[in-house]
């Protein structure tokens, strides 16, 4: 074979490969018969994400509802908005704004997701929590989950802050657990412990912080327990979660510390206790997502004092 013909050949597989990958790109988000996204869709998306900036955070923080305020504290900010990146999902959630954001804080390099992506949104649930892979492979080694949620566990107020100590991954356990699908051993291995996912360190600096800050009144440490969404939870139901040992319920966190947990991350967990979940049988309250959404912004000001100073000092 001559030498033009071979680079021939080879450019034309290139293109070929090319073209697939755009028709996989284009599948993953309309065709549900695609399962996951491949090692290499996912490295893909990093590097070309990485282009937009020369940091490379080690710190990752997804902001939960209405707390993309924690972005207020970051210095020099370079955002990415989500569908700029091919093949990234877009958020469709009020609260949740749909770009990276990559900057400092106090000198420290980070990289916040605001707005994250949740079952109920339609997504299956390895989509839900692909953006973690992402972080991942662009060099994210600590994750920091924030949620919005609410609070069971009747020795709670609307806007304590709860450090997570563990979850229960309800969905998982009926079936939807986010790593269901072929395993690529280079994300991780096939079976994945998830008891003790939450980094006690971690969550003793955060606890310990907050409370110098003149916030220990309102913090606290407990069990996060994830509903599919996106109806809030009748009372009856909430007494189930209750019983089932939950501090506060939410509808997402879990799937991302999950798949943190597969990658070998640091994880840290923190939820805004939004409103109080009724578990009066029979009462006419209702929550919406309004009283999420102020409720996190009466907040703001105190999770970005106690953000500040924790970045600083991980
Ligand atoms: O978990 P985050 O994304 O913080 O949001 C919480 O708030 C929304 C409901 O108001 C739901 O999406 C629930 O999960
Ligand atoms: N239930 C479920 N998810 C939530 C809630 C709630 O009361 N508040 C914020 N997210």
């Amino acid at each position: 074979m001559t030498r033009s013909s071979l680079d021939w050949k080879f450019r034309s597989s290139e293109n070929l490969r090319f073209e697939e990958r755009k028709q996989r790109m284009a599948a993953i988000n309309t065709d549900l018969s695609v399962i996951g996204y491949t090692y290499e869709d996912i490295q893909n998306m990093a590097q070309s994400i990485l282009k937009n900036t020369e940091l490379r955070p080690k710190i990752g923080i997804i902001c939960g509802t209405g707390l993309g305020g924690i972005a207020d504290i970051v210095e020099n900010p370079i955002t990415v908005s989500y569908d700029t990146i091919k093949g990234f999902p877009v958020s469709t959630v009020k609260g949740h704004s749909g770009k990276f954001v990559f900057g400092t804080i106090k000198g420290k390099e980070v990289l916040l997701m605001m707005g994250r992506f949740h079952y109920y949104e339609g997504y299956p649930m390895w989509k839900v929590a692909m953006p973690v892979r992402v972080m991942k492979a662009m060099g994210i080694e600590v994750l920091l989950l924030t949620n919005a949620a609410g609070g069971l566990n009747q020795d709670y107020k609307t806007g304590d802050i709860m450090i997570l100590k563990d979850h229960i991954d309800l969905p998982g356990l009926t079936g939807e657990c986010v790593l269901i699908g072929k395993n690529d051993e280079r994300f991780g291995p096939r079976f994945v412990a998830t008891n003790g996912a939450y980094d006690v360190e971690l969550g003793k600096k955060f606890l310990q912080i907050a409370t110098e800050l003149g916030h220990g009144s309102i913090m606290r440490e407990g069990i996060y327990i994830m509903i599919g969404g996106p109806t809030f939870s009748s009372a009856a139901e909430a007494r189930v979660l209750r019983m089932f040992g939950a501090d506060a319920v939410g509808m997402s966190t879990v799937p991302e510390s999950v798949v943190g947990r597969h990658s070998s991350m640091k994880i840290f967990g923190v939820s805004l206790i939004t409103d109080m979940v009724d578990l009066d049988v029979g009462s006419q309250f209702q929550v919406t997502h309004e009283d999420v959404l102020r409720t996190a912004n009466e907040r703001a000001l105190i999770l970005q004092d106690i953000f500040v100073k924790f970045v600083q000092q991980i």
